[in-house]
């Protein structure tokens, strides 16, 4: 097969050897006396969470904000959920702030993007971690392994976790709330290994990132092949400085993360970029139709970069819609079978943070 003929890269190989850590590395409490005047948020981007942000806020809350005060702030941003997700996520005891609140004069930026654009404007850490608000067993190593490089190591600039993704099938295991009981500094009974309960009987240990492995992992490896060494380019969990990630621009929804890493790529270099096995991460699967529409974005974002960095001559835009084909619908078109469904998958891109200072002035919440 070709394949076997081919050897990673010694950039890549060097990155990972010298830039990759594990959370079990440092506890809590040693990043405490490491942190000095730094000043930490957590941001959590939520839509429609209401049955995993309560308890993933309530951990992050017991164990790093009460037990050891590592957290200063802890802000859930409210991606127009039209559940319970703003009050669960008040009554564990997270600042709640909507989407569009410190962005109401500035053009749309929708999804998941516009919801962590909101997050960074809407904090004032000079360290800020993101984690993804429909995760189950949420542990504090999740935040404590990111935090860790960039509280330890002056010339880390980002963490990108990764973990373990198993992929559930989404019948047979109902949502846990997580647990009351846990190690605050333990990676997890689970970490580094695929099985567990015999619940689990329907789990793929390493199936789960589809539109990493079909999509984002293929594209990165082609056009920027220096981030070849990220196990989990497109994982939500990750932290960086405010003073990086005020320097580069935001993509609208599921484009944000595989624009950061470019962006970033650009803007520091490699060397800042750093990764940290989380151990493992359980979180709710979308449907292959959501993220064949997730891919879409990502490949748009992919050209937009390309593009920008002059490496694509374009004769025209991308269309920005993506044709999909479902079954057994009333309206179906009688040749096909099936219902046609066309989706706008375009993205936006606002631009960096620190350039939008004067319109964003006169907006409390906003640090800049
Ligand atoms: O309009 C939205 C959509 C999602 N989210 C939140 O974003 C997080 C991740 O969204 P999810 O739909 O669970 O994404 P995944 O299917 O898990 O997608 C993976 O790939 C995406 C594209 O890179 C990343 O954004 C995700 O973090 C990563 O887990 C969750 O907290 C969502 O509630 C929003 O805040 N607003
Ligand atoms: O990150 C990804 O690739 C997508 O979120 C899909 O993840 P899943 O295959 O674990 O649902």
């Amino acid at each position: 097969m070709r394949h076997s003929r081919a050897t990673v890269s010694p950039v890549v190989e060097a990155w990972t050897a010298y830039r990759t850590a594990s959370a079990g590395e440092w506890t809590a409490d040693q990043l405490m006396a490491a942190k000095g005047d730094t000043r930490v948020s957590v941001v959590i981007p939520a839509h429609d969470e209401e049955n995993t942000v309560g308890p993933i806020v309530t951990t992050i809350r017991r164990y790093l904000v009460e037990r050891v005060p590592l957290v200063d702030e802890l802000i859930v941003v409210d991606s127009h959920s039209t559940d319970r997700t703003a009050a669960k996520a008040a009554a564990a005891g997270a600042e709640v702030v909507g989407q569009d609140e410190i962005s109401r004069n500035l053009p749309r930026l929708d999804g998941k993007g516009g919801a962590l654009w909101a997050g960074l404007a809407g904090s004032t850490g000079d360290v800020i971690a993101f984690v993804d608000a429909d995760l189950r067993e949420f542990r504090p190593h999740f935040v404590t392994g990111l935090l860790g490089p960039l509280l330890l190591d002056p010339s880390v600039a980002f963490v990108k976790g990764f973990y373990h993704r198993p992929l559930i099938g989404t019948e047979s295991r109902p949502d846990s709330p997580g647990r009351d009981s846990v190690d605050p500094d333990s990676p997890g009974r689970d970490a580094h290994r695929g099985g567990r309960d015999g619940d689990r009987a329907d789990i793929d240990p390493d199936g789960g990132g589809r539109v990493t492995e079909l999509a984002a992992r293929p594209l990165l490896n082609l056009f920027w092949p220096e981030l070849a060494g990220f196990v989990q380019p497109l994982a939500g969990e990750y932290a960086g400085r405010r003073t990086a990630l005020e320097r580069i621009p935001f993509v609208s929804d599921y484009g944000v993360e595989i624009a950061m890493l470019i962006d970033l790529l650009e803007l520091v270099g490699l060397d800042a970029l750093a990764q940290v096995d989380l151990g493992e991460r359980l979180h709710r699967h979308q449907s292959t139709d959501a993220l064949g529409r997730m891919s879409a974005q990502i490949m748009l974002t992919a050209w937009s970069r390309l593009q920008r960095q002059g490496r694509v001559t374009a004769t025209g835009t991308p269309a920005g819609v993506l044709t999909q084909f479902r079954r057994g619908a009333a309206t179906a078109v009688p040749s096909l079978d099936r219902e046609i469904v066309v989706s706008d998958v375009s993205v936006q891109e606002r631009p960096p943070l620190i350039e939008l200072r004067d319109r964003l002035s006169g907006l409390g919440r906003v640090s800049v």
